[in-house]
């Protein structure tokens, strides 16, 4: 049996786990400031969470929407002109949680730009799955009030490491986008992400962890640090689970940066170990790649 290498070499992460306030310019340095230091401790991919630079509500996503292109206008878009220049600054991969991004008809998407380190735009994913809930006496929140769903499963190749899955928080409920990245070969899911006190305690880490052992990857939850005076106090928890489900890097709802070294190894151990890759039975029901594929 063959296990086909999905990681090329040791790639040390860091997540970083802080809160954004209505002051965006102050979120933007608050975040530069952590990726700078994130990037001296020797991280080569750095990961932001969603909404790191504006409120995360609904009210506010308009005011703080920025027009998105491979040459940001540090004017008109400052958020991803500034992850344009800490790639640059730090020579890492950034992902950069996300922003929410205004196109030319006026929608708005709750978008993840990534970038390579010579700061080039190597991707941006658009919320999928739009966060529409309400839980009787828990969390309320309808994203779709002021937002527009993307409509693409983005896989980036991170040169020199290999591809990973990315998503944004409520995506990670969906199991489909992280299989068929799995499948395409990705050694890792990504999910910059705001979970809330009503459904972080029920499923963040279950999400996390359930991800990684279904598709033998390893899955980092990037969170905002919880704000207990915001409208929106966020769960907070980061963590990444390895391709065995086991948690290998967390922390609790304060601002802190989390770090890992993703190990190839790890990969071609857990899918050797417990063979499932190869045990599919696509004789009795269909392997979800194949019927994307076909589409497209
Ligand atoms: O899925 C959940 O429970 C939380 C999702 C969320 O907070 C979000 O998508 O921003």
């Amino acid at each position: 049996m063959t296990i086909k290498g999905v990681l090329h070499q040791a790639l040390k992460v860091a997540c970083i786990q802080i809160s954004s306030g209505p002051n965006k310019a102050q979120n933007l340095a608050n975040a530069r400031q952590k990726v700078l230091s994130a990037a001296s401790a020797g991280a080569s991919l750095i990961i932001l969470p969603e909404c790191f630079n504006s409120p995360y509500s609904t009210a506010k996503f308009r005011e703080y929407a920025e027009p998105l292109s491979s040459s940001p206008d540090p004017e008109r878009s400052p958020s991803f002109a500034a992850l344009a220049q800490m790639a640059r600054d730090t020579k890492a991969f950034i992902i950069g949680g996300s922003v929410p991004e205004s196109d030319e008809s006026g929608k708005i998407y709750n978008t993840c730009a990534v970038y390579s380190p010579q700061g080039t735009l190597l991707a941006a994913h658009r919320k999928m799955h739009l966060f529409d809930i309400d839980v009787p006496g828990g969390m309320c929140f309808h994203e779709s009030d002021t937002l527009s769903a993307g409509n693409q499963i983005t896989i980036v190749d991170l040169e020199g490491y290999g591809k990973i899955g990315l998503g944004i928080c409520y995506d990670m409920r969906f199991a489909e986008p992280s299989t068929i990245a799995a499948r395409e070969g990705a050694f890792a899911l990504i999910y910059p992400s705001a979970f809330n006190t009503t459904t972080g305690p029920l499923h963040w880490e279950l999400l996390g962890r359930a991800r990684a052992v279904d598709n033998q990857v390893f899955t980092i939850l990037c969170s905002q640090a919880r704000d207990p005076a915001s409208s929106y106090p966020a769960w907070g928890y980061s963590l990444v689970a390895n391709p065995m489900g086991q948690v290998v890097s967390g922390t609790d709802e304060k601002e802190c940066t989390i770090y890992a070294v993703l190990e190839p190894s790890v990969i071609e151990t857990s899918r050797q170990a417990i063979p499932i890759t190869f045990q599919r039975r696509y004789d009795v029901y269909p392997d979800i790649n194949q019927v994307v594929n076909k589409k497209e």
